[in-house]
């Protein structure tokens, strides 16, 4: 290779510019801060060893350092706190907050403007504890006719063994259901809208945060530069939700006025809504139609990704492992034949066996971010300043050994079961949902259906990995998404 006197001014800027980055970055830690991992390389600390090899890391880095220590990643002082710390932090939600932790890297308030209202969260988690989860039984004839409607759709006949790719991870099926709570599932193209819309917000903001290196607000500016010049895949869906749910709000309107007392609320989120923003109104106005949407699509971001996820991951849990299909299946045409194929909410509490499989195909390897709002000190005397991230280390209260034995990595399909822990209950030992104040309110919703979906999977197919054997989850530093391998599936003779 060449070098001429021109080219070293180069390399001098480039080892200056690369010098003050790292001092400027060069991790200042406050006093009794948890204990920091040494890393070898300057700037990018253990981002590599998170990135690609995170279960094992942070498995070494705990047993080495306790609980909690301080990883360099990104360019930023990370907090890892794992079963004793993560208890506090799930306890105080008035100091450490998720939503807040992934605001920089999933700037959603960028596309619905109402997410950044205080209020907006709390009215979400209110019209699913009082619109959905405490009418949950109403939903349940619904929820299963849109789900044979959509395995029809997506699976259908199998009379020979077919391969169904699962890269979709489901989003279909899952988003007709939860268009359906919302009343309008009948419309395709409010379905296809759901079902994109998490994956195309995704797509934009899937840049890896290489900027976060020198800042998080530079990497969340950068990652939504194509939004700013007019570049929005996510615009389109917007467009679409409103075209279709302008005249149900109208017409629901005209039918209140008309009809008063004698009008019957149809049974959907929409209705939920319509009776409990703030305003009340008698038009359908542009800025009223853009709350609603907002809502809307905020709950299709809590709920379509993550349930579609689970399920997938649950259906190659399955059937990666021939041991359970018969007593499953068992379990499951026994229902069917008591309830002659209409679930009933009783039906679904009658799946013991599903839901404790479910339980333990959640128990799953994780870290969910938590940024805190103050200084804070943890009952062991470490203190964290304010503004850090600590990550809360689930794996490490999933796979306890006195919660789940000698073999907590193993799977454990009836551990649920036989400890009386159905897979919505949060636990101080499962933690897939969270805990505290801000467990997640949909899980209830989310459980019942992944498990009629299971239930009427496992009932009409055979359904087999490609390789006979379990795949893999596919891991991104702490996040887990389904293998690709695809399912085969085959229908049951009856
Ligand atoms: C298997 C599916 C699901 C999983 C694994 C899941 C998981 C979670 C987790 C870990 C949190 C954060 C809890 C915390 O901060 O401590 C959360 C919050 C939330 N989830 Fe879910 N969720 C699922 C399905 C749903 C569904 C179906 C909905 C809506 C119908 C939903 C709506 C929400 C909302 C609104 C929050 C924010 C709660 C708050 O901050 O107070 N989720 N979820």
């Amino acid at each position: 290779m060449y070098f001429s006197f021109e080219t070293i001014p180069a390399f001098v800027w480039v080892f200056i510019a690369t010098y003050v980055v790292y001092w400027i970055k060069k991790p200042r830690l406050s006093k009794n801060e948890p204990p920091m991992v040494p890393y070898k390389i300057p700037i990018i600390g253990h981002t590599l060893d998170y990135l690609f090899n995170a279960e094992k890391f942070l498995a070494k880095c705990r047993q080495q350092y306790g609980d909690p220590f301080n990883l360099y990643i990104f360019g930023q002082v990370t907090t890892i706190a794992g079963n004793e710390i993560a208890h506090e932090v799930y306890g105080h939600s008035d100091t450490f907050s998720m939503t807040n932790a992934t605001r920089d890297s999933f700037p959603l308030y960028r596309i619905l403007k109402s997410i950044e209202k205080t209020d907006t969260l709390k009215l979400t988690v209110k019209a699913i504890r009082e619109g959905l989860t405490a009418k949950l039984p109403s939903f349940t004839e619904r929820v299963q006719k849109t789900l044979m409607f959509s395995i029809n759709q997506e699976i259908g006949d199998c009379s020979q063994p077919k391969l169904i790719n699962t890269t979709n991870n489901f989003s279909r099926m899952v988003a007709r259901s939860v268009a359906d709570v919302l009343e309008i599932s009948k419309n395709e193209d409010v379905v296809n809208a759901f079902a994109d819309f998490t994956k195309d917000f995704t797509s934009i903001v899937a840049i890896p945060p290489i900027f976060s290196f020198i800042h998080p607000k530079v990497h969340t500016q950068i990652i939504t530069l194509p939004l700013r010049f007019g570049f929005n895949p996510i615009l389109k869906h917007l467009i679409t939700l409103k075209k279709h749910l302008k005249p149900v709000l109208e017409k629901r309107l005209k039918d209140k006025e008309i009809l008063g007392d004698k009008y019957e609320p149809p049974l959907d989120i929409i209705e939920y809504f319509l009776n409990n923003l703030e305003s009340e109104t008698k038009v359908i106005t542009d800025d009223y139609l853009d709350k609603i949407c907002d809502f809307i699509f905020i709950l299709v971001i809590a709920s379509i990704h993550t349930t579609s996820h689970h399920t997938t991951f649950a259906l190659y849990d399955f059937a990666g492992r021939p041991e359970l299909w018969d007593d499953l299946y068992e379990e499951q045409v026994k229902i069917d034949k008591e309830c002659n194929g209409e679930l009933t909410p009783q039906h679904i509490n009658k799946m013991v066996k599903l839901d404790s499989f479910l339980r333990e195909s959640l128990r799953t390897f994780a870290a969910n971010p938590h940024r805190s709002f103050e200084s804070y000190t943890f009952k062991n005397g470490t203190t964290i300043p304010k503004g850090r991230i600590v990550q809360t280390y689930l794996s490490d209260i999933h796979y306890n050994t006195t919660a789940y034995g000698p073999e907590p990595r193993s799977f454990l399909p009836y551990h649920g079961l036989e400890n009386n822990f159905p897979a919505s209950k949060t636990d101080k030992d499962y933690f897939v949902f969270g805990a505290g104040k801000h467990a997640c309110p949909g899980r209830f919703f989310a459980v019942h259906e992944i498990k009629i979906a299971l239930h009427k999977l496992i009932l009409n197919y055979h359904i087999k990995t490609p390789s006979g054997k379990i795949e893999k989850k596919i891991h991104v530093g702490p996040l887990a998404l389904p293998p690709n391998a695809g399912l085969i599936f085959e229908s049951r003779k009856k």
